[in-house]
Formats: C-alpha cells, sequence, structure tokens
C-alpha cells in the first residue's frame, strides 16, 4: 500500500523556480503519468518523491508519514530510467538479481524471485545473455525486471520508452500497462507525450514552467481541457486554436463566423478539435477555405485546411478524396467549441 501526498512542494534553485507549489494525492495503486514540454519539472518532481533531489519547500507523504529527510534506499521506491544503466559484465539473470543481493534479501528466495520478474517481462530465454547481446527493447526490459524484483510500493519511471523505436514503444507501452495492473503498485510515470499519457494514465498531471496546469483523467483531459495550452498539447493533432472576436454572440476571426455563442464580448480564443469539425457541401459550411495538405491515416483522412494566415485540421473519412489546392467546406456547431480566455488561456463556461 502506497498513498503519496504533494503539499505546497517547490524546488528553487537561486531564483530558478523548477516546481513551483504542487499539490496532489497520489491514490494507493494510481497510475499517475506527468506530462508536458521539455523542462516543465516533470524529472524534477518525480525525483523529489526519489529522494534523489531535495524538497526547497513543502512536504512529501508516504502513507501520511513525511519521508523528506528519508533517505531514496528508506523509500521504497523503484525508478526506472530513460537509459537502462545496467551492468555490462553480468547477465541478464544477474541484472535482474542485483537489487536482491544489495538489499540483503534471503539468497533462497533470489531464484524464484528472478525467474519470476523475468517472466512477466518475457525475458525467461535470455537470462543468460549479457546486455550487450540484447536489442533495446530487451534490455529496457531487463530494466523493468530489475525494478519489479523489488517488490516496492511504488513504481517511478521517468520516459521508460523513449529510446526505443517507434514499434517497439508501443509494444512496450501495452506491457507497463498490463503489469502495473498485474503488480498493482502505485506507479508515477514521467512523459513528454501525450500519447503515452493518454494511453497509460489513470490520471494525467498536465505541467508547465513548473507548474500544474490540470489534473485529471485523460478523458477529463482532453474533453474538458483547462486552459488553451493544455488544448494545445493533448490530442494528435492538436486542438485548433482561433483568436477573434465576440459581439453579441457571434465570434468573428478572419474568414470565421460562428453564432450563438454564450461568450462576453471582446476578444476570445475558440477552440475545436479535427473530429469534431462537420464538413458540409460544397460552399454550405460556416467556413469554406483551400486544402493546403490531405494525410491518409489509414482509417481517416486527416485535411489541412489554410483559414486566413492560420492552419486548422478537419477529420474526414477514409474515403475522402480532394486535391491540394481544392476548397472545402465545413462547420464547427457551436455546442462542440471550447471558449478561452484570450489573455491568459482559462477556459470559459463548461
Ligand atoms: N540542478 C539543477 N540546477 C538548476 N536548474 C535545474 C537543475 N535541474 C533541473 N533544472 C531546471 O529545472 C527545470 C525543470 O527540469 P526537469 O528536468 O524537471 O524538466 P523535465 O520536465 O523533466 O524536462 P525533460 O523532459 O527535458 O527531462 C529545467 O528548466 C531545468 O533546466
Amino acid at each position: 500500500m502506497a498513498q503519496i501526498e504533494l503539499r505546497n512542494v517547490s524546488k528553487r534553485w537561486g531564483s530558478f523556480v523548477g516546481v513551483d507549489d504542487f499539490n496532489l494525492t497520489i491514490a494507493d495503486k494510481e497510475f499517475l503519468v506527468l506530462l508536458g514540454p521539455s523542462g516543465c519539472g516533470k524529472t524534477t518532481t518525480m525525483r523529489m518523491i526519489a529522494g534523489l533531489e531535495d524538497v526547497t519547500d513543502g512536504d512529501i507523504l508516504v502513507d501520511g508519514k513525511r519521508v523528506n529527510d528519508l533517505e531514496p534506499k528508506d523509500r521504497d521506491v523503484s525508478m526506472v530510467f530513460q537509459s537502462y544503466a545496467l551492468y555490462p559484465n553480468m547477465n541478464v539473470y544477474e541484472n535482474i538479481r542485483f537489487p536482491l543481493k544489495v538489499r540483503g534479501i534471503d539468497p533462497k528466495t533470489h531464484d524464484e524471485k528472478v525467474r519470476r520478474a523475468s517472466r512477466m517481462v518475457e525475458l525467461d530465454d535470455f537470462l543468460h545473455r549479457k546486455p550487450a547481446e540484447l536489442s533495446g527493447g530487451q534490455r529496457q526490459r531487463v530494466a523493468l525486471a530489475r525494478a519489479i524484483v523489488r517488490e516496492p510500493n511504488v513504481f517511478l519511471m521517468d520516459e521508460p520508452l523513449s529510446n526505443l523505436d517507434a514499434k517497439l514503444r508501443v509494444s512496450t507501452r501495452a506491457q507497463i500497462k498490463n503489469l502495473s495492473h498485474e503488480l498493482a503498485v502505485t506507479t508515477i510515470y514521467v512523459t513528454h507525450d501525450q500519447i503515452e499519457a493518454m494511453t497509460l494514465a489513470d490520471r494525467v498531471v498536465v505541467m508547465k514552467g513548473g507548474v500544474v496546469q490540470q489534473v485529471g483523467s485523460p478523458t477529463e483531459i482532453y474533453d474538458r481541457p483547462a486552459n488553451a495550452f493544455v488544448a494545445s498539447f493533448i490530442g494528435s493533432p492538436a486542438m485548433n486554436l482561433m483568436e477573434g472576436q465576440v459581439s453579441g454572440g457571434v465570434f468573428s476571426a478572419a474568414h470565421v463566423e460562428i453564432r450563438g455563442l454564450n461568450a462576453p464580448d471582446g476578444p476570445l480564443t475558440l477552440g475545436f478539435r479535427a473530429e469534431d469539425a462537420a464538413l458540409a457541401p460544397q460552399g454550405s459550411g460556416q467556413i469554406t477555405a483551400p486544402i493546403y495538405t490531405l494525410e491518409l491515416l489509414g482509417d481517416a483522412t486527416m485535411i489541412s485546411v489554410r483559414v486566413g494566415d492560420a492552419l486548422v485540421s478537419v477529420k474526414a473519412d477514409k474515403s475522402y478524396r480532394a486535391e491540394i489546392g481544392d476548397m472545402v467546406s465545413f462547420s464547427i456547431p457551436n455546442e462542440i467549441c471550447h471558449l478561452f480566455n484570450a489573455k491568459d488561456g482559462a477556459r470559459l463556461g463548461d
């Protein structure tokens, strides 16, 4: 059992703020993903939980006990890093066994524990090999097994898939999800890849510049982004955002007019997702504009449309065909519009 609580946690180096007033309770067995662009403070947050970085302000509690002053080895957490840091001279078996030796675990139990962990990551047939004789994906699985074998209360994973090629990333991602379910261990996972976050997480924390922007389930974050930054960071493609003016419930921007909005007069950022735009017969939509490019995705066609100076994405059926430069017409039903304050990007209304 491990519930982790961060209370007003901050990290500063001199006047530079790496993490600013982070508050969150991570439930026992929860899979929590810290997501954000490079430098937003994800790794620093995780390192503070691991005890590898001192907390400047605030408290970290595990199961209600303050752990700020505990050494990493006394925190009952297992970390998996982006670089696998395996011992090159030891074979896979010895690499996985190593944490058990260091911790003075009864040697009689080692074999069973190592074999169980290696079975979970499907490395049973590779136990005699040295790291140099393994693929990148297999090495990362050794690192996972080495974390599993300790039977920790918490897994901390820092971009564990980022050194793998695209195909391996997808299969290892599925394996991590399955493992976390099977082991039922609280997991904190750092990534800048929103697809990884959406597919793995029970809850996602989106960070920017050391500040938490939103905490929520993947669906909440996708359907109701708290601000324009989150909207632009989540989704593939990201949400279309247009700057414009509202007057009497009518949003106007270059080549765009959307009526019936419940928004105050003044500047506004309007967002919509590619899949929510509705293609309309030629010339009958709210927006008619030239196609900039088309991407055939297999299950759909993504149309990039040049609206004034901006490019917006509109998702069409997989059978949709047109040429670059053709005109396309579409509407943005006002119930699917996301409205954001033009100044600070905060979400308006529901
Ligand atoms: N020891 C340090 N001294 C000063 N600044 C630091 C130190 N470690 C990290 N930082 C700064 O703190 C900020 C947050 O770093 P952090 O590594 O947590 O970001 P991140 O979100 O994990 O990014 P990435 O995805 O690139 O790893 C960055 O701007 C970084 O340069």
